[in-house]
């Protein structure tokens, strides 16, 4: 099920975070998937007015999918959205379960920033194969992935708003953000999404052999050098970065609630 519910489900907390947790699946096999090209620096390299090859193929590849009928969802936003075209195809309307300024929530300039400044390099090998076209359809289903999960921080903000608002009624009035910001945080829920994605990396990202390998295990698991990334990243990819920016896709979907 989406974040957003199907017909008719009622969206319930329960059902977001797990939906949250369903996206760490393919957060964890996309940067597995990336992990395979060395960091491949001339694909982000300007090339003059164009931009990068990145950015070349992040825009290209938005325009396809919204022909497509893509971005009909308030956690899928594209990351150039300007001038993009309509569907060319019927789209299904989709439970409009939240506030109408859900639409103007977007931090996808802080996803891009943190993706290729702080995390690709914590990912990926030194080193240029050569195969940029392959290296940056590979960051583009990363990016996706990342946006997505960061942005059902709607649905979060929205179940919570609802589950007490008297709790946030006047914060969002007042328009105390680090309020909001402690009133949505979970700790207990933030150290299993570091433990659980970790635990993730290490067992999708392991060698699997027919032979029986103790040398590389430790305690049943593989090595985290054995993985084809490092689990901790993972941990600190989510702790740094993918909840805090949720969190504040939560606050600023909630400041944006009562008007
Ligand atoms: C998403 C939630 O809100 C916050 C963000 C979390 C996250 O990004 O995983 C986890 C707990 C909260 O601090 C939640 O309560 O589930």
């Amino acid at each position: 099920m989406d974040a957003g519910g199907g017909a008719g489900e009622q969206l319930s907390l329960a059902a977001v975070r797990d939906q949250l947790i369903r996206e760490e699946d393919s957060i964890v096999f996309s940067l597995i998937e990336r992990a395979k090209r060395p960091r491949n620096a001339p694909a982000y390299s300007s090339a003059g007015a164009g931009g990068s090859l990145a950015e070349f193929f992040v825009r290209e590849a938005e325009v396809l999918h919204a022909k497509a009928g893509h971005y009909q969802k308030p956690e899928d936003i594209p990351f150039f959205p300007q001038d993009l075209p309509p569907p060319l195809f019927p789209t299904k309307g989709f439970p409009k379960v939240l506030h109408p300024s859900a639409s103007r929530v977007c931090v996808n300039d802080a996803v891009w920033k943190m993706y290729f400044d702080e995390l690709l390099p914590l990912f990926t090998a030194d080193g240029d194969d050569g195969n940029y076209a392959e290296t940056v359809a590979l960051d583009f289903a990363c990016l996706q992935a990342l946006s997505r999960r960061i942005h059902c921080g709607k649905y979060v903000a929205e179940v919570k708003f609802k589950d007490s608002p008297q709790d946030y009624t006047p914060p969002i009035h007042a328009k105390d953000s680090n309020a909001l910001m402690n009133l949505l945080t979970f700790k207990e829920v933030v150290e299993k999404v570091k433990k659980r994605v970790e635990k993730k990396a290490r067992i999708f990202g392991q060698n699997v052999t027919l032979e029986e390998d103790t040398v590389n295990k430790q305690d049943g698991n593989a090595r985290d050098s054995e993985c084809k990334v490092d689990p901790k990243v993972l941990s600190k990819l989510y702790d740094l970065w993918v909840m805090p920016l949720t969190k504040d896709v939560e606050v600023e979907y909630l400041l944006l609630r009562l008007y």
